[in-house]
């Protein structure tokens, strides 16, 4: 497979508890890969380290062939390494539009002087309709974010990501705290987005995990113990005994 972005041997610890342990993982443009283990397995530590929000003890991150591991999250930014937003980050009294734009100015290094003009920027408005049609948040686009639902700023999230052009898009738990009328256009938002993008998603919802991903990773306590494809996770010894004996047998959410 032509590489894009791989991990290699990536340790950190905290105090005496090793929370990354030697975790190695390779992706190709296109793939979409899940994320999976119990609370506390080192999932957010583990994406942590890979947008450089936090330093690694040891081990390697590396985007395009180039060794990231030492660069600062905002040059990773730049280099398409690139993590959903927060809907905690949205501003409640700007609309899906704006949001869209300043993220397009802050890529293109435009963001300070040309904000409160960029309705004049023929361009600039092409890519905010076009992302915010993409996600279906287009009739949304003049409202205010305190006016639209919580799976509609969720979608806004993957909206100001798509806007940071990602090569490789790391997505936190995507649809949790959404209801589940709600849902269905969270997974078509995440069916929609391009196909040379690399995709890791971290989530606990199995069903999603299992119509998303076309390969699962299983972390448990720092490891990797498991990285394969959705149907063979679920007959593997070790991840069921970790993690996933009751989805297996019962049928359901973990
Ligand atoms: N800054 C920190 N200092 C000390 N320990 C930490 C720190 N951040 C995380 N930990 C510990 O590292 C371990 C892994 O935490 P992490 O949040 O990465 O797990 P997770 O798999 O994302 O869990 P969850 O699914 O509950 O979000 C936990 O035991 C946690 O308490």
């Amino acid at each position: 497979m032509s590489v894009l972005f791989e991990v290699r041997n990536l340790r950190k610890n905290f105090g005496g508890l090793v929370v990354t342990n030697d975790v190695s993982l390779a992706m190709a443009p296109g793939d979409r890969v899940a994320l999976i283990g119990p609370n506390g397995a080192g999932k957010t530590t583990f994406v942590n380290l890979v947008t450089g929000n936090l330093r690694p003890d040891s081990g390697h991150v590396f985007l395009g062939g180039e060794d990231v591991t030492r660069l600062k999250a905002a040059k990773r930014v730049r280099r398409g390494l690139i993590r959903s937003f927060q809907v905690t980050r949205l501003f409640q009294d700007m609309t899906p539009e704006e949001h869209v734009a300043l993220a397009i100015l802050q890529r293109e290094r435009q963001a300070g002087k040309m904000f409160g003009h960029y309705s004049r920027k023929p361009e600039v408005m092409d890519e905010v309709r076009k992302i915010l049609d993409r996600l279906g948040l287009i009739e949304l686009s003049h409202l205010k974010v305190r006016e639209i639902a919580y799976g509609q700023q969720r979608l806004l999230e993957i909206a100001l990501a798509m806007a940071l052009s990602p090569r490789m898009l790391l997505l936190d738990e995507p649809a949790a705290g959404v209801p589940q009328s709600e849902t269905t256009r969270i997974e078509q938002a995440l069916n929609s987005l391009p196909p040379d993008l690399a995709v890791l998603m971290i989530d606990h919802d199995m069903d999603l995990v299992f119509r998303f991903a076309r390969r699962v990773v299983v972390l448990a306590a720092g490891t990797v113990i498991f990285d394969g494809s959705p149907k063979d996770v679920t007959q593997d010894q070790r991840v069921r005994e970790a993690y996933l004996g009751n989805y297996a047998n019962a049928g359901g959410t973990a």
